[in-house]
């Protein structure tokens, strides 16, 4: 099976052109499979692109535990490029079907005039408790305490297709997010798992940020979460409606824009390599 190794930001994916090619198992195992240091290709998932009647293609991702995930905002960026670089979107605007409803990703051209950077309409947030889910009381989870490993953080919920927690810490560079963050990604208000995102404020505009992924662990960035981090930055009165976030993997730019109520994230993306997968243990 031919496979393209692709990164936004860091946050880097096993694509399969499932137009041409056929997988040699079930996705979910799959992803497990190609996911794997050493024994595999090592990533933080598997996407997988297929034909789409209402859309230039269908993307499905997967996490590297198997877990199918609802959206992917660093994974549909980059599945646009491909998209377009395959032939199968014709011009630079790209319409995904993902399996929270169709993304529109304008391609933008780099210093260097080719078409790797891109635009994502992410939709507008969800924002309503029993939709994201989290099981917390109220019409919006804005500053909830939740309780895990012996310590009470506040978090805002806002989904983006998938669930997020957002906490503001004073640094989090310095912040136990491999200890704490798979206690929340199971915690008891979250009855789907949730991502879980540790971010500071450092000005009106700018913010920084780390992710506990749910099924994947810490990546290097999170399209989703950046967009779910700059909503919840918002309703806390903390930033401006457009800000710089930076990941440690790279930066993105996250506008939620209060005429039509989307969120727009622009970023980069980057072909690693491609190579066929012979899947020998
Ligand atoms: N772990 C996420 C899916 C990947 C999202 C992330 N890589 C992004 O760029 O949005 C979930 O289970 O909802």
């Amino acid at each position: 099976m031919k496979f393209t190794k692709m990164h936004g930001a860091g946050n880097d994916y096993i694509y399969v052109d499932g137009f041409r090619e056929r997988l040699p198992m079930p996705a979910e195992q799959l992803a497990i499979a190609v996911s794997r240091p050493h024994f595999g290709l090592g990533s933080d998932g598997l996407i997988v692109l297929t034909p789409c009647a209402e859309a230039d293609g269908r993307m499905r991702i997967y996490n590297n535990d198997g877990s199918e995930a609802m959206m992917c905002g660093n994974g549909v960026r980059c599945a646009a490029r491909l998209l377009h670089e395959w032939g199968d979107a014709k011009g630079d605007e790209v319409r995904v079907m993902t399996n929270a409803g169709l993304r529109t990703i304008k391609l933008l051209p780099d210093a260097r005039g080719r078409l790797t950077r891109g635009r994502v309409d992410m939709g507008k947030p969800v924002l309503r408790p029993a939709d994201i889910p989290a099981a917390v009381p109220g019409e919006r989870a804005v500053g909830v305490p939740l309780t895990a490993g012996g310590q009470t953080l506040r978090f805002t919920c806002v989904s983006m297709g998938n669930p997020h927690a957002v906490c503001f810490v004073e640094d989090p560079d310095q912040f136990p997010v491999t200890e704490l963050g798979p206690l929340y990604e199971r915690h008891a208000a979250f009855p789907n798992r949730c991502n879980i995102e540790f971010a500071h404020v450092s000005g009106p505009e700018e913010i920084h940020m780390r992710v506990w992924e749910r099924g994947s662990g810490e990546t290097l960035a999170c399209g989703t979460g950046a967009c779910a981090v700059l909503v919840a930055a918002v309703l806390n009165g903390l930033s401006e409606r457009a800000v710089d976030m930076y990941l440690p993997g790279g930066q993105l730019h996250i506008l939620w824009d209060e005429a039509d109520g989307h969120v727009y994230m622009t970023g980069p993306t980057s072909i690693t390599c491609t190579g066929e997968w012979l899947g020998d243990e």
